[in-house]
C-alpha cells in the first residue's frame, strides 16, 4: 500500500504537487494519470525518498520508503529506463544490484527470462533500445521480488508486442496481491492496462477511483442529427427542451433519445438524413476533467 497525505512539494518559481492524498491499494493496476507536468514524476520521486517534500508525507506499507534498508526488496520502481551504465551489460548491471541489496544471485537470470532479454544477457547496454532499456528498467524493478512496484511512463518506447507483455505482466503482479502503481499522460495507454486511477492536474487530486467509475463521470449521450434543414430542425427540438448545437456539418442534440428526435423530425416533415446516438469515451472524461491543467495551457507560473 502507498498513502501520502497533504503531500506539497515547491521549488523556487512552482508548486510541482499541492496538498496531494491518495491511497494505492494492493492487488491492483493503479494508472497514475495527468497532463505532462502535472506532478507525477515529483511524486514518484517523494514516494521513493528520491526528493524531500516541502510539506506533507508518503508512505509505502505504512513507513517512509526512505527508513527501509535493503530498498529493492520492498519496493521496486522504473523511473528513467535511460539512466542506467551503458558501458556495462544487462546481467552486469541487474548482479550489481542484487549485490548490493541483499538479493540472491539467481533472480538475475529469472527476470532477464521474465524481460525477454534472456538472448541478450551478455551486450552492453548502450546497444539497447529504449524498448530494451524500458525492459531492463522493468527487470531490476522485479529483481527484489517487491510487494511495490512504481513505474514511471513504462510504455514508452515500447512497440506493440511490448505493450502487451508490460500489461500482462502487470495484471500478474497485481494478482499476486501485489501494489503497482504505473504513471502515465495518456489516457488511452491507461484504458487496457489499469483498474484503478488516480488522476492529477496542475499538482493537485482530480479523481481517485476505478476506471468505470471514472468512466461515468465522463458519460454524456449526444444524438449526431444531420438534415438540410437544420433551422426548423432546431426550433422543433429547442421546444422540446433539448440542447442543440452545430458540430461540423451536424446537431449535436443533448435532452432527447434519438427516437424522440426522429418523431418530432417527422411530425415537422422535415427529413433526416443521419440520426447517431453518441456516447462519449474515457478519454473525454479525461480531457475534460484536466482540461486547463496541462503545463503548456496554464501559460502563467504557479
Ligand atoms: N527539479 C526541479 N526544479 C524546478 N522545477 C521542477 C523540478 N522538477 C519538476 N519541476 C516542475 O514541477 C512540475 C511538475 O513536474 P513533473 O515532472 O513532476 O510532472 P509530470 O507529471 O511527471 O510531467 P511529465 O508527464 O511531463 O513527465 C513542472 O512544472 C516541472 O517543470
Amino acid at each position: 500500500m502507498i498513502e501520502t497525505e497533504e503531500l506539497t512539494k515547491r521549488y523556487s518559481r512552482t508548486t510541482a504537487v499541492n496538498g496531494l492524498s491518495f491511497t494505492v491499494r494492493p492487488g491492483h493496476v493503479t494508472g497514475f494519470l495527468g497532463p505532462n507536468g502535472a506532478g507525477k514524476s515529483t511524486t514518484l520521486r517523494i514516494i521513493l525518498g528520491l526528493s524531500d517534500p516541502t510539506s506533507g508525507t508518503a508512505t509505502v506499507g505504512g513507513v517512509p520508503f526512505r527508513n527501509r534498508r535493503r530498498g529493492l526488496r520492498h519496493v521496486g520502481a522504473l523511473l528513467d529506463a535511460g539512466d542506467v551504465h551503458g558501458g556495462r551489460s544487462a546481467a552486469a548491471h541487474l548482479t550489481a544490484l542484487a549485490r548490493s541489496n541483499g538479493i540472491p544471485r539467481r533472480r538475475v537470470a529469472e527476470v532477464l527470462e521474465e524481460a525477454g532479454l534472456a538472448g541478450v544477457t551478455g551486450r552492453r547496454i548502450a546497444g539497447f533500445s529504449l524498448g530494451m532499456k524500458q525492459r531492463l528498467g522493468i527487470a531490476a524493478a522485479l529483481l527484489g521480488d517487491p510487494p511495490v512496484l512504481l513505474f514511471d511512463e513504462p510504455l514508452n518506447g515500447l512497440d506493440p508486442e511490448g505493450v502487451t507483455w508490460v500489461r500482462g505482466l502487470f495484471q500478474r503482479l497485481a494478482a499476486q496481491g501485489r501494489t503497482v502503481f504505473v504513471s502515465s499522460h495518456l489516457m488511452s495507454e491507461m484504458e487496457n492496462t489499469a483498474d484503478q486511477l488516480v488522476v492529477i492536474g496542475r499538482g493537485e487530486l482530480i479523481a481517485a477511483e476505478s476506471l468505470a467509475e471514472f468512466a461515468a463521470r465522463g458519460v454524456r449521450t449526444a444524438v449526431a442529427v444531420r438534415t438540410p434543414d437544420p433551422a426548423a430542425l432546431t426550433a422543433a427540438l429547442a421546444a422540446e427542451g433539448a440542447a442543440v448545437r452545430p458540430d461540423g456539418e451536424a446537431l449535436a442534440v443533448t435532452g432527447l433519445t434519438a427516437a424522440r428526435i426522429g418523431e418530432l423530425a417527422l411530425q415537422q416533415g422535415v427529413l433526416l438524413n443521419e440520426l447517431t446516438t453518441r456516447t462519449s469515451s474515457l478519454e473525454e472524461a479525461f480531457m475534460q476533467l484536466t482540461a486547463g491543467s496541462a503545463e503548456h495551457l496554464a501559460g502563467e507560473r504557479r
